[in-house]
This record gives C-alpha cells, structure tokens and sequence, in this order.
C-alpha cells in the first residue's frame, strides 16, 4: 500500500508537492499547540488539588506573588482563563490547519480528474472508437473522486494525526516513559492487530467497489441509451434485477469498509477507560492517596487521552479507508501518469483555415485497425477536385467511412498521405485542414440543449456567433420547421433530441457543418435514414453548394449520389472504378447489381 502511495505522491505536479510540503511546516505547528495546550492544563490543576502550593516557593508561587493579585482563588480564576486561552489557542490553529488540509485534498482531487478529463479529451479517434464512454465517465466521476476522498483526504488526515500522536508522546514520554511506552504499546498493538486482520477484506472490498461501479455505469449507459430498444424488448426486469444485484454488491462492499474503519472506536473507548481507571489505581497507589499531585498528573494524562485517542482512531481509520480504495488508484495510475505529459491543447481557430485550391488526394493509403490482421484499406487512391461533389459507393465492410476518417484526419494511415493541392498533412497544416471540413454523420449527436446551441456545438453560449447559426440553419433548410416553434432556435431538443424527427436531426446536423462556413463537406451515410421526400429535401439543401463547396458523400442508396460529378466505387479496401453514375452504371457489374438491389 505504501508502495503505492510512493507512487501516487510521485505523480503529483511539482507545486502541489511544494505545497504539501508547506502544509506539513504548519500540521508540525498544530501538533505542539495541541500539546501546549494539554500542558497547560497541569498547572492549573496543580493549584486546584493544592492551593497551599501557592505559598511555597515554585515557579506558580513566584507567579502569583508577581502577578499582584490579592486572592489565591482570584489567582486560579485567572490561570484558568490562561489555559481556555492557550486550549483554545490550539484549537484555532488545528481548525485553520484542517481547513486547509481539506481544501488541499480536494483540489488535488479536482486537478487530477482535470487531468485525467484532458487526456481522454486529446486521444485521437481510435482509442473512443475501441473503448467505452461509460467506462471514461465512470473513471473521471466515479474513481477519480474515490482518489481523492478516499485516499488523498485520508492520507492528509493521517499525517495530521500521526504527527500529533507523535508529538504528544514524545511529549509525554519525557514527563512518564513508562506511560507513553503502555499507552503506545496497548493502542498500538490494538490497532495494528485489528487493521492486520481486516486489511485482507478492505483490499477485496476496494476491488468490489471498483468493479461493481464500473458494472453500475454500464448498465445506466445500456439501460438508458438503449431505452428504445430495452422497452420494445422488454427488458427492463433483466436491467432492474442486474442494476439491483449490482448494487447491493457495491453498497456492502462500501458499508463494510465504512463499518470496519468506525467501528473499532468503541471497543478501543472500552480500552481508554479501562486503562485511565488502571492509571488511577496506580497513581493512588504511588503518591499514597495524595489527590494535589495525582490531579495535575492524571488531569494532563486525560486530556492527552482525550486528543490522542481520536488520534488513533483517526489514523486507523485512514489506513482502514485507503486500504479499502487503494483500488481506485490502480485504475487510474497509467492514465493519470500519461496525464501527466498532457499537451496545451491550443483552441482550434488559431491554426487558420487551409483552403484547397486545385484538389484534396488520398495516396495509396494502407490502413489496419489496432488488434486486426486484415487490412482495411490496401492501396486506396482518389482524387478529388475542389467544388466537385464525389460520391463514394461500395459494399458493406469495403472501407468506405475507414476512408473518410482518414480524409477528415482522425486517423492516420500507416502508409501513404492525405494531400491538400499536392501537400500532405500533418500538424498545424491539419488542423487548419479540420478547421475547413464540415462532417454530418448518419447518427447526430444532439446535446441537451437549444436549437441554436446544437448548432453551434461546443461553443458557450456567450461565444456563439447568432448570425452565423441563422445563416447555418437557412442553408440547412431548418428555417420553415423553425418558424413553427415559439422559441425559434432557442427551443430545447431535449437530452439525445428525441423530440426531433430524423429528417430534423439530419438538417441541424448539416446546419452544424455548415456553421464554420467549412469549404468542404463530408457526409457519411447522412440520409440513410431518411423517408425518400426528407432525403430529397436535405440533399436539395446539399446540392445547392455544388460548385461553391467540396463535397464528399457516401450513400448506400445509388439515388443519392446520382447528380454527384463524380463516383468511386471502393471494394476490398481499394477503389476499383470511378466515373458518373451512368458511366459506372454502363460498365461496371458490381454497381449495376448494387443498382438494382438498392
Ligand atoms: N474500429 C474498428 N476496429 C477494427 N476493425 C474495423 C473497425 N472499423 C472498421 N473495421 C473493419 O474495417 C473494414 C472496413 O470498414 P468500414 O467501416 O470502413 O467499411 P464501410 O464500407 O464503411 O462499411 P459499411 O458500409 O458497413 O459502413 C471492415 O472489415 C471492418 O470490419
């Protein structure tokens, strides 16, 4: 477990260790004012047990001859005002330092799921593609919390209390050896023996959590992603009882850790008692019944007890927690220590837009996906002219849309290039290729917003240019729907739009490419999904950029791409032959029989 601290302290930025390390200068200073302030309280008691002390000549009798006052009892009222102060001295300062202890945690907490929420921002399109948005959430919400209150909060807790544990020894280990040395022993071992016997059943709990939370997520995602489907199906009873079973794993899991780090508290109580009624005996056996010097001493060791004991309590606790949650952190350490080397992502707009003047190229582009043998294109060449509008046709698994990831630039061929007027790209020269390429994909994702927002998408609402999202959504054909809505653009779609028709969805989502003014257009299966007259009205809305945009367009169905200038038909991960559709249709089996079974 240690280990695995070492580990996480490691992966903290240089200011937050800087930081930590000042924390530490002031959780030593909170550890003396405590025992200052459980000192002071001997005194006092010294004179309550024996006033005749103030007659003699001890530091107290030479305090009060010099502090003028008239009245031994005026005298103690005052030293007992003395010690409210310094007790209360010290509790301002644990206060300030707890504070800031807390505050610490958590924005550590918050810096790291930051982190960890960049770094899945800035993997390229593959790794989402291969892997789950549930399991991401779960890790920025769910486990990166866990870090942070269930391990770095505890950690913080224990080192503060650790240090006051040892300071109040020390402490007390300089008035009575013998007594620091019992208490350390008899708390010690307790402690020790218990956190031993349940460290086994908090490392397994800490896997449970982690693993029934991230079932938990997944089935939330299906469950409500799916809702269509899981109603029509009927499945809500399977989602119910597998939710349900879940939950009760990770809530006993979580009860139990919470149980086994608490619970000891009372049963070490019963011990405290028994050894303060054991230290009574023993001090009455030692100073023969003399309550003035049994009082000062027994009152110190009381109030020590009294903070060391939550001490103790506090300390095993934390272990206890982070032994139960350690398991978040092995989650999140490859990912949180490849966070560490995350890059300033720069705002897209400032890499300007590249503009192709004579043509966009793919050349002789090789692609295989991670984990896969088979090539998912081999030797793909095409040509596209600037203001053409290309269609892109071919079988299912033919490499179509691996073709337009790697036109749009998210991913990277492992050989040949995507050129712009003969250039290929990388880099900036990308990203201003991005800056200029509108996508409508056959799924549009609307977000849980207004019209105008899923339009301008990504961009607060204070940014959004609003003549630009009127332009976007003329063109886009939105304008007599919108005129029907009381709110116009500022109507909510609600979460995933579900109040929209397709053929709606399909028209913000071109509205959307349409909103940077992108010179080039790409579609992948854009109206699929369409009726034939929705299709037709949203391809009239594309078809009215011919000659003034770069189109790209891949269609199952041949109709849509009938009026492009130019179509290639892709199998097997290559283009096999290109021209207009009557052209391909006069000589190209393949298409002919794609024809007649669209
Ligand atoms: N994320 C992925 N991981 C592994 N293989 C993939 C992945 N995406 C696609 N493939 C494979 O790459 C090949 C080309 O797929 P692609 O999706 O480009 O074809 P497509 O012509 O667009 O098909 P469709 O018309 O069905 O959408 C297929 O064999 C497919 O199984």
């Amino acid at each position: 477990m240690f280990n695995r601290v070492q580990r996480l302290w490691k992966l903290l930025t240089r200011e937050q260790r800087k930081k930590l390390l000042s924390l530490q200068v002031l959780v030593v200073l909170m550890a003396f004012a405590e025992v200052a302030g459980v000192a002071a309280i001997g005194p006092f008691m010294a004179v309550v047990g024996d006033i005749g002390r103030l007659e003699g000549d001890g530091t107290l009798a030479q305090l009060y001859q010099a502090s003028g006052m008239e009245t031994p009892r005026q005298f103690i009222f005052w030293l007992g005002v003395a010690v409210i102060i310094a007790l209360a001295g010290a509790a301002a300062v644990s206060i300030y330092v707890t504070w800031r202890l807390s505050l610490y945690a958590q924005q550590v907490g918050a810096e790291l799921s930051v982190r960890l929420f960049q770094h899945y921002m800035q993997q390229p399109w593959l790794f989402h593609a291969s892997g789950s948005s549930s399991q991401l959430i779960n890790k920025v919400s769910q486990e990166a919390s866990r870090v942070t209150g269930s391990v770095i909060q505890p950690l913080m807790k224990m080192n503060a209390k650790g240090t006051l544990a040892l300071v109040m020894t020390t402490a007390i280990f300089i008035f009575n050896p013998v007594v620091a040395i019992a208490g350390v022993i008899l708390f010690g071992i307790a402690y020790w023996g218990l956190f031993h016997t349940a460290r086994k059943r908090l490392a397994s709990n800490g896997k449970t959590i982690s693993s029934t939370s991230r079932v938990r997520f997944k089935l939330m995602n299906e469950g409500f992603g799916g809702i269509k489907d899981t109603l029509l199906l009927g499945r809500q009873a399977d989602f119910n009882q597998r939710f349900e079973v879940t939950s009760r794993k990770f809530a006993r899991a979580k009860g139990v850790t919470i149980a086994l780090s608490q619970v000891p508290r009372y049963g070490m109580e019963l011990l405290a008692f028994g050894a303060v009624i054991f230290l009574v005996l023993y001090l009455l056996a030692a100073y023969e019944g003399n309550l003035g010097d049994i009082l000062p001493i027994l009152s110190i060791y009381a109030l020590a007890g009294f903070k060391l004991l939550p001490a103790f309590q506090q300390i095993y606790a934390s272990l206890a927690t982070i032994k139960g949650n350690i398991a978040s952190f092995d989650i999140l350490e490859e990912d949180l220590t490849a966070s560490k080397h995350n890059i300033q992502i720069q705002h897209a707009y400032k890499a300007g837009k590249l503009a192709p003047k004579q043509n966009i190229t793919l050349d002789n582009i090789h692609f295989c996906y991670p984990g896969t043998e088979k090539k998912a294109l081999s030797g793909l060449t095409l040509e596209i002219p600037v203001n053409h509008v290309i269609g892109l046709v071919g079988s299912s698994g033919s490499g179509k849309s691996t073709t337009i990831d790697i036109l749009l630039g998210l991913i990277t061929p492992q050989s040949g290039a995507l050129k712009v007027d003969g250039e290929p790209l990388s880099g900036q020269a990308l990203r201003a290729w991005q800056n200029n390429v509108g996508f409508v994909s056959q799924s549009i994702f609307l977000s849980d917003a207004s019209i105008r927002e899923n339009i301008a998408f990504g961009l607060p609402l204070e940014e959004i240019d609003n003549e630009r999202v009127e332009k976007a959504a003329k063109m886009a054909l939105l304008d007599e729907f919108l005129e029907r809505l009381p709110d116009g653009l500022d109507t909510g779609v609600g979460e995933r739009g579900i109040q929209l028709s397709g053929g709606q969805r399909q028209r913000i989502g071109i509205a959307r490419a349409l909103y940077d003014d992108a010179d080039v257009l790409v579609l992948d299966e854009a109206t699929s999904s369409l009726d034939g007259i929705t299709e037709k009205l949203v391809m009239d809305a594309i078809h009215n950029f011919a000659g003034k945009k770069t189109i790209i367009m891949i269609a199952h169905r041949l109709a849509t791409v009938k009026q492009c200038d130019s179509i290639y038909l892709l199998a097997d991960g290559k283009v096999i032959d290109q021209g207009s559709h009557d052209e391909l249709a006069a000589r190209n089996d393949m298409f002919r029989r794609m024809a007649e079974h669209a």
